[in-house]
């Protein structure tokens, strides 16, 4: 039997993450951030690349997991012939220390369990020294970096990797940590497991409770909440795409990519998502991040960053890893981050312009931000660019970018107020908006098709364009909007879903398919409901919602032929997707108590 993407829950302690397959098996962990180096990177590679794994001995058991309410504590039971445990795995919110701990709870009757782990730095090359420290201790060296490893049963050294078999019966607890260090220290403590644990709940709670009502989706919203927290960055407030890299967009092809880097455009729509549930800290840290980051020539300004702001994200292959289901190349780092997308204006501008709606004090260096961008952009909006989707060829005039473009200014001419002089850019502001305007009706729109279109001059269509309405760029029942609406659902679905545009006719220079890409499916989702066809909104939402794995999550595309999910996992944009698409659904139809404004209070 073959791995699905399916098959795995993610643990994080919002600097980094690990994915636990459903037989208990820690497949990808980079420490100390998501972007590191992964000390288990099995999941992209084989068993010897790193892993660490507690099951059952017996092979005929069956399992089933869930995460403990409102958390993102995994509870994943196994039941054998002889009884059934529990493994709960959790990485505890920092105090400075990357933990992931495991604790074994005897349920019924008594489980033999194996206990494997295979400890490897630098994605799965480097094999460390594994010394005994003490009767419960080991540490694992290579380098600058250890792993202390503390379990409560025996373990010996077998073929390069920690083994053990131990036994657990009703009532009994048995925890396992491992914490990662500098190499030039003394091992150090580490937390109680049980104190941990208590901790670690008390956080994602404090969060999650906080969330409000969603008319029938609260429930889907809570999910996709705690996962896109757990793919924030809490001491800078960056936030990553994905938890992974190149889990693959296509079986066995090429498109895998590095996703554990803060895009402009993707933390820009989760941050939407946190503002619209009334969740402004993480939007005022990230506004900390973005000004750091940005910092310093407008023209140098780029479209993903590290997740302390990091410009050198140079791609490069990892040959020795063989691929999730032998898709290669494993990908580090990303060639998109030296790119030219005009869109980002435009979201950074929006993010900033709701924050501000939302009740966020103006930033003290917001009049620089816009005395250096705005300038640049006023010139560099009529040139093309690589496009959203990061198209690896020629740069051309995306009808999407320049929407952005025009978002950028519609957005900052009714910001000017919060700069000096601001009447008089407002009013310049909104000028270049109009020109930009003018110039996307002109030439982005195919009279003959009825269509907005992918590119100047091009006839190919874009799932992209739907930014077309959900931006304000034009009313939802402009003729143009709602023949462009037209046009996608006639050449961009697949068995219901939407892909992001036909390769066949855009050519994206990249070799083979990929599939539905999950967060246009939720913006056509959005653009229905702002069409008032409610129940077209409902059912793609509610197809898009039961293409979730056992625990709530979504990777960034789906395959309706082979009926799995692809791409990295799990994945920001599909789960922004879930919750704007639930709260636009709740305000649309749902009782005034049930509807939320941007402050995630609700609508009298
Ligand atoms: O399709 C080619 C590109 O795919 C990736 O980009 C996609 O993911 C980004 C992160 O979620 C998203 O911002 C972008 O819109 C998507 O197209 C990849 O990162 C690129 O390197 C690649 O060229």
């Amino acid at each position: 039997m073959h791995r699905s993407i399916a098959d795995y829950a993610m643990i994080g302690d919002c600097e980094s993450a690990a994915l636990v397959s459903k037989d208990g098996s820690i497949d990808w962990l980079c420490l100390p951030r998501f972007d590191s180096r992964a000390c288990f990177a099995s999941l992209i590679g084989t068993p010897e690349n790193g892993r660490w794994r507690i099951a059952p001995s017996d092979l005929e058991f069956t399992s089933s997991r869930r995460y403990r309410d409102g958390t993102l504590i995994l509870e994943t039971t196994f039941r054998t012939a002889t009884g059934s445990a529990m493994l709960i795995d959790f990485m505890p919110p920092r105090d400075g220390i990357a933990n992931v701990m495991r604790i074994v709870v005897g349920l019924e009757g008594s489980v033999d369990l194996d206990f494997d782990l295979v400890m490897r730095f630098d994605y799965g090359r480097t094999v460390p020294w594994v010394t005994r420290i003490d009767r419960d201790t080991m540490t694992a060296v290579a380098g600058p970096e250890m792993l202390v490893m503390r379990a409560p049963v025996n373990l010996h050294g077998e073929d390069m990797h920690t083994k053990g078999r131990f036994t657990v019966s009703a009532g009994e607890r048995l925890a396992f940590t491992l914490l990662h260090q500098p190499s030039n220290q003394e091992p150090l403590a580490g937390t109680d497991p049980e104190a941990a644990l208590a901790d670690t709940e008390a956080f994602w709670t404090a969060f999650s409770s906080r969330c409000p009502e969603v008319g029938n989706w609260t429930g889907e919203v809570r999910r996709s909440l705690i996962t896109l927290k757990a793919l924030t960055f809490r001491p800078t407030g960056g936030i990553v795409a994905a938890a992974t890299t190149s889990l693959p967009e296509e079986i066995g092809g090429s498109r895998n990519w590095d996703y554990r880097y803060c895009w402009l455009r993707d933390a820009t729509l989760t941050l939407m998502a946190f503002m619209d549930l009334g969740y402004y800290e993480e939007a005022e840290a990230w506004r900390e991040w973005l000004m750091r980051s940005v910092a310093g020539d407008p023209a140098q300004m780029q479209i993903m960053y590290g997740v302390a702001g990091e410009r050198h994200l140079l791609e490069w292959e990892v040959p020795w890893l063989e691929g999730f289901r032998e898709s290669q190349p494993v990908r580090v780092g990303n060639a998109a981050s030296e790119q030219f997308q005009l869109d980002i204006y435009g979201e950074v501008a929006d993010l900033l312009a709701q924050a501000r709606t939302g009740g966020l004090a103006p930033h003290p260096r917001s009049a620089a931000l816009a005395h250096s961008v705005m300038p640049f952009l006023e010139k560099a909006w009529r040139r093309p660019d690589d496009g959203i989707w990061e198209i690896r060829g020629e740069h051309r005039h995306f009808v999407h970018s320049k929407v952005m473009a025009w978002v950028a200014f519609d957005r900052a001419s009714k910001m000017a107020a919060d700069i000096e002089g601001g009447e008089n850019y407002a009013k310049h502001w909104r000028r270049v908006a109009d020109d930009i305007h003018e110039d996307v009706c002109k030439n982005g729109y195919d009279a003959e098709l009825g269509s907005f279109v992918q590119a100047y001059g091009s006839t190919a269509l874009d799932a992209s364009l739907l930014h077309i309405p959900l931006t304000g760029f034009l009313p939802a029942d402009d003729p143009r909007v709602k023949g462009t609406v037209a046009a996608i659902e006639q050449r961009l679905l697949r068995d219901g879903l939407v892909i992001r545009y036909d390769n066949g006719e855009t050519g994206d220079g990249l070799e083979g398919e990929e599939g539905a890409f999950l967060a246009c499916s939720f913006w056509l989702a959005d653009v229905y409901a702002l069409l008032g066809r409610f129940d077209d909104a409902v059912a793609l939402y509610e197809r898009l919602c039961s293409l979730k794995n056992d625990v709530g999550l979504l990777a960034e595309e789906y395959d309706p032929v082979g009926d799995e999910m692809l791409g990295n996992f799990p994945q920001a944009f599909s789960h922004v997707g879930v919750i704007i698409t639930a709260l636009n659904l709740a305000r649309a139809k749902g009782p005034a108590k049930e509807r939320t404004d941007t402050n995630g209070q609700p609508v009298a």
